[in-house]
Formats: C-alpha cells, structure tokens, sequence
C-alpha cells in the first residue's frame, strides 16, 4: 500500500455537476466562457443544483425563494458585535456564523431531500447576508436589508456599501460569481463531500467546506494576491520584487493549479474584467502590475494565473475590503458546494481512504515510571 501525496490524479467521485478535461472547464456540459458571457449566477445555482438550465418561469421562482430567504437572524448579528473585531478574520466569522445558521434551521437535521433542497436554497440566500453584515458591523455600521427586488449579485453589493451599484458593477460581480461557482473536486468540495457521506447535516458540510477554503494554497489566495499588489505598490518595483521572491523559491500567489496545465480557463475572463474596470477606477497601474507579474511567472516558472490572480483587481476595482475576497468566493461556491452536497447524498457512501502507515514497527509498552 503506498500512499499518492495529495491525492494527486486520484478519482474519488462520480459526479454530473462540472468537469475538467483538457483545460476545458464545463459545468453539467456547458463551457464555463459559454457560461460567463451569458448565464447569470441563479441560472448557474440552478443549472449546478438540477443539472440543466431553467426555463423562465423555473428562474423567476428561485430568484422570488433566494430574495425571500435572505434575512438572518438577529442574533448572528448581535453575537458578530461580541467578537474581537478589530483582529477576527471573515472567513473566521464566516465559517462561525454559517454554523449558527444551522442551529436556528429547525429543519437542519432532517434529512430527505425536500428538506435539503429547502436548505439549499435557504444557506445560498443567507450567506449573502451574513458576509455583507459582518462587514458593516466591523466598521461600526447597521447591516442593510436586501431589496428583494435586486438580483443576487445586485443585492451583495448593495448590502455592502448601503446604496445601489452601478450597472457595470453589477455585471461584472455577476460574472465572478458565475466563475468560482464550482470546480469539480477541489480541496473545499472534497471537504463537504467528506463530511455529508457521514450523513451528516449541509450546515456542517458547508462549514467544514469554509475551512477549507480559507487556507492560501485555496480560495485563501486571492486575498494572499492583492497582499502581494500592495507590497509592491508600483510599476516599477514588479521586477525587483518578483525575481526575489522567485530567486528565494517562494510562490507566487494566484499561480499554478493542480489540474490545469496550460491554463485555467477562468483566468483570462477575470484579466479582461480587470483591465476594463482598473481603467474606469482611474487605477490602471493596478492591472498592468498584474500583467507585468503574469509575464515574468510564465516566463520563468511556466506557471499559468489561476482563478484568484486577476479576480484581486476586479474586487479591489470594485472597492472591495481586501480581506472579503475569500468570503465572496465563499458565497459563490456555496453553489457548488451545495450541489455537491446533494448529488453525495443521492449515492451516498462513507469516503474513508487508508494511509500508509510509515511510523515505528511494534514497540511495547513501558511504564512511566520506567521511561
Ligand atoms: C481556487 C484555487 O484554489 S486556485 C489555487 C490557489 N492557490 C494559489 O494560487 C497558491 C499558489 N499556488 C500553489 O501553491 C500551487 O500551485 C497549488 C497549491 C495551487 C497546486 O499545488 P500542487 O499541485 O501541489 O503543486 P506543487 O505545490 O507541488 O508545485 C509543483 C511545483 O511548482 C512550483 N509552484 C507551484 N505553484 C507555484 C507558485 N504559485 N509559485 C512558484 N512556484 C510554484 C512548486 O514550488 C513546485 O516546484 P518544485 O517541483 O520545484 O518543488
Ligand atoms: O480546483 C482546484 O483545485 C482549485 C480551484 O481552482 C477552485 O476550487 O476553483
């Protein structure tokens, strides 16, 4: 028996939810750039949670179920006052609340599949609510009550900032959400996979998902990336800044990918949304920074930008706390998440690999006192 180091190249799932093959990415059979031209986010959650698209009238009724879902209870609310503010991390308040999610869900436990689709539906519009929330509380604001009126995206952006975004706005928030909204078996879908074949409940499997999620190597990077814009600060110091981290083998963040190998499909919509929207912010030098350390990485290293390097830009562009954008892909990938969740449920059984033991052979016992 010997072990495969992370797993790599091993196929541990069935799924009819999204594929990789060939550097083509497809959700239930579409092509992701087919998707992101001209899909919305609620068609993309029903396309991922029913594995087609829906027709209108199909549409306009989950869209009427996420805007009549989208409340949290006060006291999520009022427990985010209680934290350290200045100090907590989103993701940490994120994974937290999504939990206590599940403890007002007095439906959280029961288990066929009307319930679970009713909590689909109900985590999907929440989480919305909760990251926009938190990030007003920490600043000392009241959250803001979506307008049920306003579309997913929309919504977001407006119970973040407390007025309405702009249209380009908007479109281009729609567009992110579409990209990150599922990717076969990444390390966060894995995780809620493994969770839920216990037969445990979606709150947990979403919330162990957010673990997950937030680490660097994962949805953790985007923010790792706009942590490394800054450090840089201009133009001019991309070289030097770069070729030192590169000289001292550190990673660069926002590059390379454990499938893709010439390069992840989702990157180049991200880069064009990056150039367009740096430009209308009067903040250009942000994307041809971008440009300049996507040129040496490939160069280089022969690593190709991920999801999370130009969806930095976007988000900054779009005056976005650093700090929220692991959260926001959070909230999109609970799409996935969920679909995941639902399709492990249907042909469930326990994920239990074995390791490859390489620790002591048989050792006996000895007594403290004799140690
Ligand atoms: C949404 C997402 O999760 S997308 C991924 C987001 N994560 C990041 O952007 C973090 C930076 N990237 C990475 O750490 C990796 O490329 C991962 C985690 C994405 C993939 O990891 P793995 O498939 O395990 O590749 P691994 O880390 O073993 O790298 C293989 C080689 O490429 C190098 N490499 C991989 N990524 C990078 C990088 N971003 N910068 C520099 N070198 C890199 C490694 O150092 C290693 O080199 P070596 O063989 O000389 O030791
Ligand atoms: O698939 C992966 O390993 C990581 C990734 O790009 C994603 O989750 O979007």
């Amino acid at each position: 028996m010997s072990a495969t180091k992370g797993l790599e190249g091993i196929v541990a799932a069935e799924s009819k939810i999204s594929s990789i093959i060939d550097d083509t990415l497809t959700y239930v059979g579409y092509n992701i750039d087919d998707l992101a031209e001209n899909a919305s986010f609620e068609e993309v959650i029903y396309l991922l949670w029913h594995t087609r698209l829906p027709k209108a009238d199909e549409l306009a009724e989950l869209k009427q179920q996420l805007a009549d879902n989208m409340s949290i209870p006060q006291a999520i609310v009022d427990q985010f006052k209680t934290y350290p503010l200045s100090t907590v991390h989103p993701m940490a308040a994120l994974r937290t609340a999504v939990s206590l999610l599940g403890v007002f869900d007095d439906e959280a436990d029961v288990m066929d599949p009307e319930a679970n689709y009713r909590k689909a539906i109900r985590l999907q519009a929440k989480i919305a609510t909760v990251v926009t929330a938190f990030a007003r509380v920490r600043k000392g604001l009241e959250p803001v009550a979506p307008k049920p009126e306003l579309g997913y995206a929309a919504n977001f952006l407006y119970m973040l900032k407390g007025e309405e975004p702009a249209a380009i706005e908007v479109e281009a928030f729609d567009k992110a959400l579409v990209l990150h909204a599922d990717h076969e078996l990444n390390a966060s879908t894995f995780t809620a996979r493994v969770c839920v074949a216990t037969l445990s409940d979606v709150y947990s499997g979403v919330t162990a998902a957010i673990g997950a999620l937030k680490g660097p190597l994962h949805g953790g990077a985007n923010e790792q990336v706009m942590k490394m814009l800054t450090e840089i600060g201009s133009l001019e110091n991309v070289e030097s800044y770069i070729q030192n981290k590169l000289d001292n083998k550190e990673k660069i963040m926002g590059f390379g990918h454990r499938v893709y190998r010439k390069g992840d499909p989702r990157a180049p919509h991200l880069r064009v949304m990056s150039q367009k929207l740096t430009e209308l912010t009067g903040k250009p030098e942000l994307y041809e920074m971008s440009v300049k350390i996507h040129d040496m990485i490939v160069e280089q290293k022969k690593l190709p930008a991920n999801v999370d390097f130009f969806s930095a830009s976007v988000y900054d562009s779009l005056g976005i706390d650093h700090d929220l954008f692991t959260p926001i892909f959070a909230v999109s990938r609970t799409s996935g998440w969920v679909a995941h969740i639902l399709e492990q449920y249907a042909n469930n059984r326990l994920i239990r690999p074995r390791a490859e033991y390489v620790g002591p052979g048989m050792q006996k016992y000895i007594p403290v006192s004799e140690r």
